[in-house]
């Protein structure tokens, strides 16, 4: 009796932001840090899936710089990162395309459909999705910076009812071009921007931005972020992602949220409860 009393609360709980985000794309980043337990992974997928049957439009775009550091270093190739963005030579670039469009896009969309949803993996290339131009070609190579984002696709698998999968490998207009490794964080926000998304959400493997002692700063302004950076509060892969949410807030995004992709269910406590989690950035 008090386990169906907890879940008709929850549910009255949750049922304003049911009708808040109807209909609404919400960009969820799931980061190669919050894809460590196949049980985590589980409930990740569990919770895309009822999203997604209460009428939102989830659209999940994946990192896996894990595993593609842990394949280069299997294969005896060095890698390194600058301001938490990789250095990708062309044959980093080819192990960054295996991972990202092969392996892990094709887990999560198993992963999803496990639990049932209906999802449909692309990378940016499929249909031209991200056009890209190098970041620094000098300094950084095939790491690229996405310049032009062709909707179609991705509004096409939504308006079908599908959840779709987007690995973070950009196209390039030129012939026999191998492509671009774009971190995954600034695709998330680019994409969100260019769909339209109401918000966007980083699954990660910290509890949101840590201040220098460790403690979790629950609301962040743009001003703080930068001196947090300038400080080195804010270090590696944690730049890319607030310069994500940064991005994705002066797109039109209305909220950005960092969360604990370690905590079960965290997608749900975040988007249908009114107990704030992780960090949000604000403008
Ligand atoms: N101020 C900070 N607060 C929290 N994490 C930070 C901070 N500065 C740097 N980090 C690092 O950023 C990491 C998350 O980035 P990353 O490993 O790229 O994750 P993901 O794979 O989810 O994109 C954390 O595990 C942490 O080591
Ligand atoms: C240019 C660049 O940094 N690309 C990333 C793409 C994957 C990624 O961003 O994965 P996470 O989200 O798990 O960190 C990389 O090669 O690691």
């Amino acid at each position: 009796m008090q386990h169906k009393i907890e879940i008709v609360q929850t549910l009255l709980e949750a049922l304003p932001y049911i009708k808040k985000f109807r209909d609404e794309i919400i960009v969820i980043k799931y980061g190669g840090s919050a894809q460590e337990s196949e049980e985590l992974k589980a409930k990740f997928a569990q919770d895309i899936v009822l999203l997604h049957t209460v009428g939102m439009r989830p659209v999940v775009v994946h990192g896996g710089g894990k595993n593609i550091t842990r394949l280069l270093s299997d294969l005896g190739v060095d890698t390194r990162f600058i301001d938490g963005q990789r250095v990708t030579t062309r044959e980093v670039m080819r192990v960054a395309e295996m991972v990202l469009s092969g392996e892990i896009n094709k887990e999560i969309v198993a992963l999803l459909n496990s639990q049932g949803a209906r999802a449909v993996g692309i990378s940016g290339k499929d249909a031209n999705f991200l056009e890209a131009i190098p970041k620094d070609s000098e300094n950084f190579g095939y790491t690229g910076v996405i310049e032009q984002i062709n909707t179609e696709i991705v509004d096409n698998i939504l308006d079908d009812g599908f959840v779709p999968v987007i690995a973070p490998i950009a196209g390039s207009q030129t012939l026999g071009h191998p492509g671009f490794n774009i971190n995954a964080d600034l695709a998330a926000s680019r994409i969100a921007v260019a769909l339209g998304a109401r918000k966007i959400l980083f699954l990660t493997d910290t509890p949101g931005v840590l201040d220098g002692e460790g403690k979790l700063i629950p609301t962040l302004t743009i001003d703080q972020t930068r001196r947090l950076k300038e400080e080195e509060v804010i270090r590696g892969g944690m730049i890319p992602k607030v310069d994500a949410c940064i991005d994705a807030l002066r797109g039109g995004v209305k909220k950005a949220h960092i969360i604990d992709g370690r905590v079960e269910h965290s997608l749900l406590l975040e988007i249908l409860t009114s107990s704030g989690i992780g960090t949000c950035i604000e403008l």
